[in-house]
């Protein structure tokens, strides 16, 4: 079962149902033999452990993976591991990623010929400087 380490945690760990050995910049999907209702309103939010990413280089490839509530399946967890040399083991029952559940809201998108003015305006990346 996907399990909060502490109270107050946000994110519980997700561990891996099977074996794998991930090659130097391989990636794999991970099952980890969960399937979940989450209520209409809310979605699922998989995110890399920062330990496996830190220490191995081991992270998501779609990092956050997105778990829409009307989904069924099982959940997935899309590892890559970053390292260039060193292959990482993945072993049944390893926590490999976390989930985080999210309240999300629909909108209704509605075409305009003009937006409303702001500081930051059309200003992108780097646009307030760097450093
Ligand atoms: O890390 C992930 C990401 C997604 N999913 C599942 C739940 C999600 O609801 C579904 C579809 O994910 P997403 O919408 O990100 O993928 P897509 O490539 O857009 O596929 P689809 O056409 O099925 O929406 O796959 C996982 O199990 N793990
Ligand atoms: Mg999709």
């Amino acid at each position: 079962m996907p399990r909060y380490a502490h109270d107050g945690d946000g994110g519980c760990d997700l561990y891996s149902i099977q074996s794998y050995l991930l090659e130097p910049l391989q990636r794999a999907t991970i099952r980890t033999g969960i399937v979940l209702e989450i209520p209409m309103g809310f979605g699922g939010l998989i995110l890399p452990r920062s330990g496996l990413a830190s220490k191995f280089g081991v992270t998501l490839s779609n990092s956050p993976g997105l778990i829409d509530s009307g989904y069924r399946g099982e959940l997935m967890v899309a590892l890559i591991n970053l390292d260039p040399k060193n292959s990482f083991a993945i072993e049944e029952g390893m926590r490999i990623a976390q989930l985080v559940i999210v309240e999300v809201s629909q909108f209704i998108f509605e075409e305009v010929e003009e937006l409303e003015g702001t500081d930051r305006d059309r200003g992108g990346f780097g646009s307030s400087g760097l450093g």
